[in-house]
């Protein structure tokens, strides 16, 4: 991409009216774009591979004899680049026969140069977005260990993930929650010597003290009420892979001295066992917690900290890294519909949001919008997605009601939207007359539209 802004870009304008070339042309480049002008195919041709424009605008109206056949074929030769039409007036007909061909838009001639501004900066902005998206898909790179992301500190964790790996290191991975901590500790073990032994997760926090014992180190038949036989725990299943505790913070106490001692000795007795076991397995370790704090506060031991954090990785809350925002969805989305896209005003509101539950959050919205989609839906709308946050009503979560963000605003949004749809419907898509029938102007309602995430 150019380092233009998103808003303007190299713009190739056809038109034989050697006025219109003037006046259009200086217009755009007075909003920053740079022109290029032909008067017909052929320079319209050469231009196209030579320039390499982000958009055409294309009357269709071509010499020699002014046919619109001629401007029509030249549309599907403009591959790749978003093609917009001018039409005269009563060419409804021909526009829609552009658009059938490939054609983003149309505008009527004479054009409203306000209407010319925001379609021109819009198709830009989409196509751009569009060719993001599919850089994206593509960069799907077998070196990213399962962490997906390009910004400098999920870089940085990947170069310590690989560095930290293949060593007998203990790692402590600290993030919010739903930030990758277990996505880590699984690249750890992968890149790792024990990758052929197994990899075992404990979430310290869902058990009591007791459970977390036997179910760590296992128990001797008859050792508790229920304890039918004896029963080995994950320390052993993890033998010659990686054990990976998660949530250690909420470790109770008394367990925090028995871990210590397996950590130090690699040795454990079993709940109601009297001899002590060996196991061989490398103990990795996440929280969301301040477990410095906790120390501190004495509700976690010194010792064991320092044990545990050998290496301190640190996996980033979303929101530091928002620019891996639409990489994360869009391979979210391509994990269950292949196919699908993002609309421009969902891809917005997917950027816009707050994530307090991060890459878990993210994940689990655009997946549910996936599934939700249509059999002939291509694109996830901020409608699906809305409606798989559960928030369309919700102002506190909606980015969507500027610009207040109480409940009359995301109510009155919701009227607006609908009764825009309903115009919509009734006028059968074609802008103009639902914005007749709202009493609004068609610049007006576009723009309604876009707000609303509806286009
Ligand atoms: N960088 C990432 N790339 C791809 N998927 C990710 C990434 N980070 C998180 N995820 C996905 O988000 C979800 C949550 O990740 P994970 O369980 O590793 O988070 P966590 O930090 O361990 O959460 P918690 O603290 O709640 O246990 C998983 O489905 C995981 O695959």
């Amino acid at each position: 991409m150019d380092n233009s802004t998103p808003e303007t870009g190299r713009v190739l304008l056809v038109d034989d009216e050697a006025a219109f070339q003037r006046l259009g042309g200086n217009f755009l480049r007075s909003l920053g774009h740079e022109v290029n002008v032909a008067g017909d195919g052929d320079a319209a041709m050469a231009a196209f591979a030579q320039q390499r424009p982000e958009l055409v605008l294309l009357d269709l109206a071509m010499p020699p004899h002014m046919d619109p056949e001629h401007g029509l074929e030249l549309i599907p030769r403009l591959a790749g680049v978003p093609v917009i039409v001018l039409t005269g007036h009563g060419e409804h007909d021909l526009a829609l026969r552009a658009v059938e061909l490939g054609a983003w838009d149309f505008i009527t001639k004479p054009i409203d140069p306000d209407l010319l501004r925001f379609v021109v900066a819009r198709a830009l902005r989409k196509s751009r977005l569009e060719a993001e998206l599919v850089r994206l898909r593509s960069s799907q790179g077998s070196d990213e260990l399962g962490l997906i992301g390009q910004t400098p500190p999920m870089q940085q964790l990947r170069v310590m993930v690989r560095r930290v790996a293949p060593t007998r290191v203990s790692v402590l991975v600290l993030g919010p929650t739903g930030t990758g901590k277990e996505l880590v500790a699984r690249a750890l073990h992968e890149g790792s010597p024990r990758r052929d032994g197994p990899f075992v997760v404990v979430h310290c926090g869902a058990l009591s003290a007791e459970l977390l014992e036997s179910e760590l180190f296992g128990h001797m038949k008859g050792s508790f009420t229920g304890a039918y036989r004896d029963q080995p725990g994950l320390v052993e299943a993890a033998h010659g892979g990686t054990l990976f505790l998660d949530e250690v913070g909420e470790m109770p106490p008394p367990m925090q001295v028995k871990l210590l001692r397996f950590l130090q000795e690699g040795s454990f007795v079993p709940v109601g066992g009297r001899t002590q076991r060996q196991a061989d397995a490398r103990v990795l370790a996440a929280t969301h917690r301040d477990l410095e704090a906790m120390v501190r506060d004495g509700s976690f031991r010194e010792d064991l900290y320092y044990r545990l954090k050998g290496v301190v990785l640190r996996t980033p809350a979303l929101a530091e890294r928002m620019a891996d925002v639409p990489l994360l969805a869009a391979r979210f989305l391509k994990g269950v519909a292949p196919q699908a896209r993002f609309s421009a005003g969902a891809l917005a509101w997917i950027t816009s949001r707050e994530w307090p539950g991060n890459v878990r959050e993210l994940k689990a919205i655009v997946e549910s919008a996936g599934a939700l989609m249509l059999p002939d839906q291509q694109e996830v709308d901020t409608e699906l997605l809305h409606l798989s946050a559960g928030d369309s009503l919700d102002p506190r979560r909606s980015p969507e009601p500027a610009p207040g963000t109480g409940v009359l605003d995301a109510a009155l949004n919701e009227l607006e939207r609908r009764l825009i749809q309903d115009a919509m419907m009734a006028a059968g898509g074609n802008q103009s007359e639902a914005a007749r029938q709202l009493g609004v102007s068609r610049v007006g309602l576009i723009k309604k539209l876009t707000r609303l995430g509806l286009r």
